[in-house]
């Protein structure tokens, strides 16, 4: 069993709309509310060797990354620690106030506990006018699929790509890049944490329409062969680039570095260079 199988469990007992996008949607005033929670542990998010400093920014990033792929403003983060060593407070701290400060958030509370296992949650909120939400949901036949900028390389640095190493510990959130994307008028819009494939296929849950991806056109990581550059952007997680679909004369949005991959198709299929896309990627999975 994956956890998109359970997230099938969990749409039986909650709204199943709900489980649709990056974050939750809530009312607020003429605004909305945008909020995601994600967990992250020692032993499946911080590679040996990363900072503690490294392990706070990892935590926000990722909750951040959600707000921004709503097309939403980052606001506050709450940052709730499972804490296995005191003496490790205080670095993921300063690294959970340093992303925030990067983004124009504000870490404004928490929790704390003891955890034999280091775990932490953080859960990102953020606002939008409605008229700027971006959904999953949206995409049309006909408009482009795009990405922020290179995908695989938080999988080439664990596969030995030392110079990659900076962008799998130090993941950046494309807040900036969200918000303008909202505004220009895309049609919708995830963040990749677990790989363009499964994006892919995430998105093809929730639109009635395809996608089809030219893999000759990815931006890949550098410094890695081709072929498993190829391999390292469609089915690597960890790289927290926007993914995003959008009419063609939206292209291109001033501020955001964006590259067309493919196209959205009337089919309900994902396919690269015309064949059915395998569909993996980074997925927690439970055995037994
Ligand atoms: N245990 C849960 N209970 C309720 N909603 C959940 C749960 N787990 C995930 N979700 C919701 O499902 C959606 C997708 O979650 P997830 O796959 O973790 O997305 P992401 O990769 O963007 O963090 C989100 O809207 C999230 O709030
Ligand atoms: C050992 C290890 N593998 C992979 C990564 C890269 N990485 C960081 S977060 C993440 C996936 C996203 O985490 P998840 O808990 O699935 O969050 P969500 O998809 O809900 O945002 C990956 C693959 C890592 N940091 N450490
Ligand atoms: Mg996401
Ligand atoms: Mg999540
Ligand atoms: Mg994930």
């Amino acid at each position: 069993m994956d956890e998109r199988g359970l997230h099938r469990l969990i749409g039986t007992i909650i709204a199943p709309e709900r489980l649709e996008d990056d974050c939750a949607i809530i009312p607020c005033g003429d605004l909305l509310m945008v909020a995601s929670t994600d967990m992250l542990h020692e032993t499946t998010d911080f590679p040996a060797g990363m900072t503690d400093w490294q392990v706070g920014w990892m935590a926000v990033a990722v909750t951040l990354s959600d707000v921004a792929s709503m097309g939403a403003a980052p606001g506050q983060v709450l940052l709730a620690v499972g804490l296995d060593r005191p003496e490790r407070l205080a670095g993921i701290m300063v690294g959970a106030r340093d992303c925030c400060a990067a983004a124009g958030a504000e870490l404004v509370g928490g929790d704390l506990d003891a955890h034999r296992e280091l775990t932490l949650v953080s859960t990102g909120l953020g606002t939008v006018a409605p008229e700027h939400l971006v959904r999953r949901r949206g995409a049309r036949p006909g408009d482009v699929i795009a990405v922020t900028g290179p995908l695989g390389e938080a999988q080439a640095a664990l596969v030995g790509y030392d110079r990659h190493r900076k962008e799998l510990l130090e993941p950046q959130p494309r807040t900036k890049e969200g918000e303008i994307l909202g505004r220009a008028g895309v049609s919708a819009m995830m963040d990749i944490s677990d790989g363009l494939a499964l994006s892919l296929y995430d998105l093809l849950a929730v639109n009635d329409c395809g996608f089809s991806v030219d893999t000759g056109r990815l931006p890949l990581p550098a410094g890695v062969p081709e072929d498993e550059a190829r391999e390292l952007a469609l089915y690597g997680g960890g790289d927290f680039e926007l993914l995003f679909s959008a009419p063609p004369d939206v292209l291109p949005v001033p501020g955001v570095e964006a590259h067309v991959i493919g196209e959205v198709i009337p089919e309900r299929v994902v396919l690269a260079d015309g064949e059915p896309l395998e569909r993996r990627g980074y997925l927690h999975e439970w055995t037994g």
